[in-house]
């Protein structure tokens, strides 16, 4: 049987979550896929920390030292910010490596150019994990939109944030105690500030915008509001009219071909499709001409949510490439 080698760029939450995930699924992924996958590198910033027992000899800080292992043909990357992210993923594709990313900072802003030059070297790119954790709206809008057009998409697209209004709300949290339980619980960025400040979810809905519509809005022209600005009083006064904040991210394309957007917290009440979701899921209800509105709810960060869209991509991506159709 092939076996093929992978990296693993970042381990952190996700990272560790993807190992986890390959070594536990390793026999059933090669029955089903006919190939076998060895983690053969593992990059970090600081190799000297074993943060898994048995990977030490894994471990390097050299993206040329991943890209000279013999068979390197898949990389994961999970590390944070657009660089050194994009660089390291366009010399892997280069290379002629597939490669899957968590990293929607990198990928809003880069992710067409990174699709194009991907297609460029005849290898996929999988993405499904920059947007919504655990819930397959990536692959379900690619499906939708072979026969569907998408209008309008509007959603939840924060985990933290959710979490932290739902745990203020039903619990009497603190902002600061909710917002230190989602980073213990591995929801949260490496700089939390991207999650209740709304860039996370904004950086999400313009992967979506860049799917559905084929472009984006002008970034400067979306308001973007996080939940920062919601006080433990104003929750506490909306739970007692029957209310609940979201926070809620939203684009359309109007009827002139204008694609415009928006993120914020909205007071929803128990008639609204968002009103029931809590904690760390993730809402996202795309508006389509033919199913009209579908609606996809699920963990929205996490080690093993994210990690397991991954695998997913890796998966469907080896399927392809063999010329068959993966079910799992
Ligand atoms: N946590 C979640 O639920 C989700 C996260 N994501 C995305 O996945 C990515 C990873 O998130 P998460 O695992 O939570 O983050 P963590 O902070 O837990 O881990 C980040 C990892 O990336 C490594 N890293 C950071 N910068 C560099 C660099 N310049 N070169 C090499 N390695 C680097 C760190 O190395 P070191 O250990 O040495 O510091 C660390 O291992 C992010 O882009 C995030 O937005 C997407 C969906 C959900
Ligand atoms: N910090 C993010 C992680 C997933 O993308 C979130 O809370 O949604």
């Amino acid at each position: 049987m092939a076996t093929i080698k992978a990296a693993i760029l970042g381990f952190g939450t996700v990272g560790q979550g993807i190992y986890h995930i390959l070594n536990e699924k390793r026999e059933e992924l090669k029955h089903k896929l006919g190939i076998e996958l060895e983690v053969a590198k593992i990059l970090v910033t600081d190799a000297s920390r074993e943060r898994v027992p048995g990977t030490a000899h894994l471990m390097t800080t050299s993206m040329d030292e991943v890209l000279a292992e013999p068979g390197m043909q898949v990389v994961f990357e999970a590390i944070v910010n657009e660089e050194p992210a994009f660089g390291y993923l366009k010399r892997a594709v280069e290379h002629k490596c597939h490669v899957i990313t968590a990293n929607k900072v990198m990928f809003a802003k880069r992710g067409l150019e990174l699709q194009e030059l991907a297609k460029a070297n005849g290898v996929f790119v999988g993405f499904e994990a920059t947007t919504a954790g655990g819930v397959p709206v990536i692959k379900t809008m690619k499906n939708i939109l072979l026969v569907n057009d998408v209008s309008r998409i509007q959603g939840i697209l924060n985990g933290t944030s959710n979490y932290i209004l739902t745990k203020m709300r039903a619990q009497g949290w603190s902002f600061e105690k909710a917002l230190k339980e989602a980073q213990n619980l591995g929801y949260a960025e490496a700089d939390p500030y991207n999650d209740v400040s709304g860039q996370d979810a904004f950086k999400k809905l313009m992967i979506l915008s860049a799917l559905a519509f084929g472009e984006q809005p002008d970034w400067a022209d979306v308001e973007v509001i996080g939940i920062d600005c919601i006080s433990a009083e104003q929750v506490k006064d909306a739970c007692e009219k029957g209310l609940r904040y979201r926070h809620v991210a939203e684009v359309e394309k109007l009827a002139n071909g204008k694609v415009v957007a928006k993120v914020g917290p909205q007071l929803v009440d128990k008639e609204h499709p968002l009103y029931p979701v809590d904690d760390v899921n993730n809402a996202v209800a795309l508006e389509t001409n033919y199913i009209g509105t579908l609606t996809l709810v699920g963990p929205g960060a996490g080690m093993y949510p994210t990690a397991s869209v991954m695998v997913e991509d890796y998966a469907e991506i080896i399927g392809k490439r063999a010329g068959f159709v993966v079910s799992i």
